[in-house]
């Protein structure tokens, strides 16, 4: 099948700067995609090209099989868009501003219209002048899903968007995921995307860090451990640590007596990468307590952000989208 977005050596300038460095990526029909990066990192400046808002300074762009640049009118009505910044006309309701949009779009059905309408609590008759900045964001994310297009693309689309709102959200992109759609969105932090994406594009400074699915991202984040056994020598449990793959910055004690069972080794550690030869070795040992927290996931991201080690790319990822030669960049 044709794949919903191919991008390749995608740059752009703005007079004489360039912000996008030669981007690289495909995504697969069906599937969500998501783009992450600071602000500044160029993931509006990717969509504008996409919808042929703006025009690439070097590079190729396919949507839905087509260039956008040469799609047109026809091209537009297969696709849903959220600005980043929507603009609304103050004087109109949200019904008359949908009615204007689906002018454009193609037919839409209006008990649809109102049924999304319901489901994220907005009055479409109120005017948009009066609207406060979450329920415009509601008014921009119903204009871009009621028309049930192919490929929706969606800047930081939960910005402004209380947590129950988002909830509604996230069901919205997996039934259209689930109708055949295929979803582009964008946001400044992981946790807003790692629901709804199959993979992840980190953006920094205009060039692609990695594509990788949210899992290989777990994988790669940095876990605390923290457990307690006995019966086993402090300089033991720490050889069978350092055995470990990914395990680092081990600490390892005899506890007092007082309050804990006489020899107990209490052991801190960071773990990176996989649990399972972690948890072979610790079934050697007789433990009376154990703590693998949760990986901070943002921490990784940051860590990307800020030029650190990249995890693995996404070579296996069965639904998501394939890592492009080029595209990795450590
Ligand atoms: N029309 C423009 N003229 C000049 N520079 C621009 C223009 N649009 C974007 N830029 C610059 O391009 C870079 C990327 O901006 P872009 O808006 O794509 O980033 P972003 O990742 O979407 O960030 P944000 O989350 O803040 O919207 C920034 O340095 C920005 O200042």
């Amino acid at each position: 099948m044709t794949q919903a977005i191919v991008v390749k050596g995608l740059r752009k300038k703005f007079g004489q700067r360039e912000v996008l460095h030669g981007l690289d990526f495909a995504v697969e029909p069906g599937t969500v995609f998501g783009v992450i990066g600071p602000n500044g990192a160029g993931k509006t400046t990717t969509m504008r090209c996409l919808l042929d808002i703006i025009r690439p300074s070097g590079g190729s762009i396919s949507v839905l099989g087509e260039d956008p640049r040469q799609g047109g009118t026809a091209l537009r009505r297969r696709i849903g868009y959220l600005p980043g910044e929507l603009h609304l006309e103050n004087r109109t309701t949200g019904r008359r501003m949908l009615e204007h949009f689906a002018a454009i779009s193609g037919p839409v059905d209006e008990r649809h219209v109102n049924d999304l309408a319901d489901r994220l609590q907005l009055d479409l008759d109120r005017q948009t002048r009066k609207l406060s900045k979450g329920n415009k964001q509601k008014l921009g994310l119903l204009q871009a899903f009621m028309h049930k297009p192919e490929l929706l693309v969606l800047d930081e689309p939960t910005s402004g968007l209380d947590p129950l709102v988002q909830q509604v959200f996230h069901a919205m992109v997996r039934e259209a995921v689930d109708g055949g759609a295929t979803v582009f969105l964008s946001s400044h932090v992981l946790s807003e995307v790692q629901q709804a994406a199959d993979a992840v594009a980190i953006l920094r400074d205009g060039d692609i860090v990695t594509v990788s699915t949210v899992e290989a991202l777990r994988t790669a984040a940095v876990r605390q451990l923290r457990f307690n056994s006995i019966g086993t020598k402090a300089h033991d449990v720490g050889a069978l640590l350092a055995r470990v793959p990914g395990v680092a910055k081990v600490a390892v004690r005899e506890l007092p007596a007082d309050g804990h069972a006489s020899g107990t080794v209490e052991a801190t550690a960071t773990l990176s990468g996989h649990i399972q030869p972690l948890v072979q070795e610790l079934a050697r040992l007789h433990l009376t307590e154990l703590v693998l927290e949760e990986p901070d996931l943002e921490e990784a991201v940051l860590t990307l952000y800020t030029g650190g080690e990249a995890p693995p790319s996404t070579g296996n990822t069965q639904r998501a989208t394939q890592q492009p030669e080029g595209a990795h960049r450590a």
